[in-house]
């Protein structure tokens, strides 16, 4: 069965959060929550999320020395949500830091929540990278890269763009996450993405899971723009 998509709960506080929620009746959903709203209302938020049936992806980027990710997953991995991130460009020894302590700091009997690394941000450009990065190649070719790190370094997937999915499949395993944001609904504007893709295209490409935010936080019908996107996403 495929993936709910994940919605990004980008909010500015729990009421705004309560407030898109109620739209879903007792639907559960697979929802991100990212720095804004884990900075402002704390782990009390992801234990509510929890007790009204929701999975929760914590998008909080770790990006820092080996050891510095190592205690701090410790400390989400108590958390206990489906899934958390880092940064590849961190390198591959933090990147098995951040595992190390994720493993250790799962509560016994309880599944570890799987981790994967951003590469490229869907928000840079192939240009953008070339000039602030330094990096003399095609983008895709260093999105591959830092999936083949990521890969190599045990982690259970990658945050991507869905255009690289297919390739970074074919490259690692069919079971090697990719997990792709910049997804747009037909006609939507792209905002600050760079890198975007419809949910259908997302599906036919080889992401394994997409993340939308505005696309369906920002539609005057949220319920009717996710049931849309989940219909693109679900068929075939
Ligand atoms: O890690 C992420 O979730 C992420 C990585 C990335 O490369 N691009 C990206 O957009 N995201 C997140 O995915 C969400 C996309 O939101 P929308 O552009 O509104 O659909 C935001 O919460 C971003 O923080």
């Amino acid at each position: 069965m495929r993936a709910k998509p994940i919605i990004a709960l980008d909010f500015s506080g729990k009421n705004e959060t309560e407030q898109f929620l109620q739209h879903f009746d007792h639907e559960s959903l697979y929802v991100k929550v990212g720095m804004e709203l884990f900075y402002k209302e704390g782990p009390a938020l992801l234990v509510w999320l929890k007790e009204l049936g929701h999975e929760i992806f914590l998008d909080l980027k770790l990006h820092d020395i080996p050891n510095t990710v190592y205690r701090a997953m410790k400390v989400l991995a108590s958390l206990e949500v489906e899934m958390v991130n880092i940064h590849a460009a961190g390198g591959m020894e933090m990147m098995s830091a951040a595992l190390k302590g994720l493993v250790e700091g799962t509560v016994t009997g309880k599944k570890r929540p799987e981790i994967i690394a951003v590469t490229q941000l869907t928000s840079t450009s192939e240009v953008q990278m070339q000039r602030e990065q330094l990096i003399d190649h095609p983008l895709k070719d260093s999105v591959l890269h830092y999936a083949r790190l990521a890969f190599l370094s045990g982690l259970d997937g990658v945050v991507c763009s869905a255009l690289e999915a297919g390739a970074i499949r074919d490259e690692t395993d069919a079971n090697f996450l990719r997990v792709t944001p910049g997804i747009r609904l037909a006609g939507h504007s792209a905002d600050d993405q760079k890198r975007i893709v419809t949910p259908k295209r997302a599906q036919e490409i080889g992401s394994t899971h997409i993340v939308v935010g505005r696309s369906i936080t920002r539609a005057k019908d949220p319920v009717a723009a996710y049931q849309e996107v989940k219909s693109e996403w679900e068929m075939n």
